[in-house]
């Protein structure tokens, strides 16, 4: 290995009592809320095909046009208290949410710029109101912070010259004096999650981006930070030069879900995804498919049985309002959560042998592991192979603990467990009661 300045400063997973908390969340919300969402990813008519929180950057969006928009800016329906007592409902236990996105509009009075929120017809604080109405939930409230700011005369995308690299000074300091006024406003903050890192200019950053890192941690001790803020005097990002995650969990999983196991290589991981197949920011025509409730449910089995947790995102219109389909996969998945969240909060990758039927969740700490079953075979028999000296005492659905289900022993540890083959709508789960031991063979219990 490399000896490294400003490298990962802790190899393996954090384990103070705040990174434990964000562990077991299961279900997060993000949410995309700014100027572009006055667009929609519409002008005059025409859809932008890209990601609608990106129209800025379109051929057909004059940079004039998009820049004034934030005068228009007035979310008369705007609730704080109502979107947080819908994230309450649907079950998510924090929430990521936009306060720059990379057009560079503060949705918080920032010293450091007029284009904030301060100065639209609106006027009021959105952040200060959405950590309030969250935290007053009961839900932890993260916030979302592009580093990239198409608004900000100093950002650029690359070092290239001395002039460059003077502006890129400026915007340094605009940045680390940002990320303090957020951190000191909005202390409930549990964490910050930054997007906008890629670009040249923040790869040849490396000591700037460890020294900001340890500053903000310093500034807010136990502050939670993902691996997409960082990159080592090499430019490496996500991982060092030695190939250790740096930050204090992978942030990769944007719109994907890691397939297996030894996709994490043992790092704490959240996917954020987007209900429609791309756009963050609201849409006002969804193109393609977008999710039902059910997809995002076996989306957030399938993050918590792999050790991770799963965001969904909610694109508001500008008014505050939410889309139709956005409320009614809140209400459905909550009222799923609302009856099966034991599978889902606190809940960890069991290393069991992955089975047709579905995900195996485990209680962290307890010797309970969940069965979140989506696809009942023809057979109606569900199998599973425990991991090696593991015994299941006994199985019931979570629904009737009284009704023990009945374990058919088949060879090499397997059951089956035989359950109705039709008539399911939504996913179901089933609990397994497990204590240490090993399968007896029948020559091995004649001995005893
Ligand atoms: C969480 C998501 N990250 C931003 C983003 N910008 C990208 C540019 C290129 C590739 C992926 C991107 N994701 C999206 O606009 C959204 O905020």
């Amino acid at each position: 290995t490399k000896v490294l300045q400003h490298g990962a400063h802790r190899v393996g997973k954090r384990t103070d009592a705040e990174m434990a908390t964000w562990r077991g969340y299961g279900l997060g919300q993000f949410i995309h809320w700014g100027v572009y969402s006055l667009f929609g990813g519409e002008l005059n008519g025409n859809y932008y095909n890209g990601a609608a929180e990106w129209i800025r950057s379109w051929k057909d969006m004059p940079h004039g046009v998009y820049d004034s928009a934030y005068k228009q800016f007035n979310p008369a329906s705007f609730n704080a208290t109502q979107w947080a007592k819908m994230a309450k409902q649907m079950g998510v236990r924090y929430v990521t949410f936009t306060t720059k996105h990379h057009d560079g509009f503060c949705l918080w009075p920032s010293k450091y710029t007029d284009y904030t929120i301060a100065n639209s017809p609106y006027k009021k604080d959105i952040v200060k109101q959405v950590v309030d109405a969250y935290s007053k939930e009961g839900i932890d409230v993260y916030l979302y912070f592009s580093v990239m700011d198409w608004h900000n005369p100093d950002w650029r995308y690359d070092l290239k010259t001395k002039e460059d690299s003077a502006a890129f000074e400026r915007f340094k300091l605009f940045t680390k004096n940002q990320l303090t006024e957020l951190l000191q406003q909005y202390p409930q903050t549990k964490g910050l999650w930054f997007d906008g890192t890629w670009d040249n200019s923040w790869k040849k950053s490396g000591a700037f981006t460890d020294t900001l890192e340890q500053y903000l941690k310093t500034l807010h001790p136990g502050l939670i930070i993902g691996s997409r803020f960082r990159a080592d005097e090499f430019g490496n990002r996500h991982v060092d030069a030695n190939g250790v995650l740096m930050g204090d969990y992978e942030q990769g999983w944007e719109r994907k879900i890691p397939k297996t196991y030894a996709d994490v290589h043992g790092n704490d991981w959240d996917c954020v995804m987007t209900i429609p197949e791309n756009g963050w920011g609201y849409q006002k025509k969804w193109l393609g498919h977008w999710k039902s409730t059910n997809e995002i449910l076996e989306m957030t089995a399938q993050c918590v049985s792999l050790g991770g947790n799963f965001v969904l995102n909610f694109g508001p219109r500008a008014d505050g309002t939410f889309r139709p389909e956005e409320v009614t996969i809140a209400k459905e998945a909550g009222d799923w959560m609302k009856i099966n969240s034991a599978a889902i909060y606190n809940c960890e990758y069991t290393g069991w042998e992955k089975q047709d039927w579905g995900y195996y969740t485990k209680k962290t700490g307890e010797n309970k592991v969940y069965m979140i079953v989506f696809n009942v075979p023809v057979s109606g028999s569900l199998k599973i192979k425990p991991a090696k000296n593991t015994l299941v005492d006994k199985a019931y659905l979570l629904t009737a603990p009284g009704k023990n289900l009945s374990l058919e022993k088949l060879d090499y540890g397997a059951s089956f467990i035989h359950v109705s083959s039709t008539g399911y709508k939504q996913p179901f789960v089933i609990v397994l009661e497990t204590k240490e031991g090993s399968e007896k063979s029948d020559e091995q219990k004649a001995k005893t």
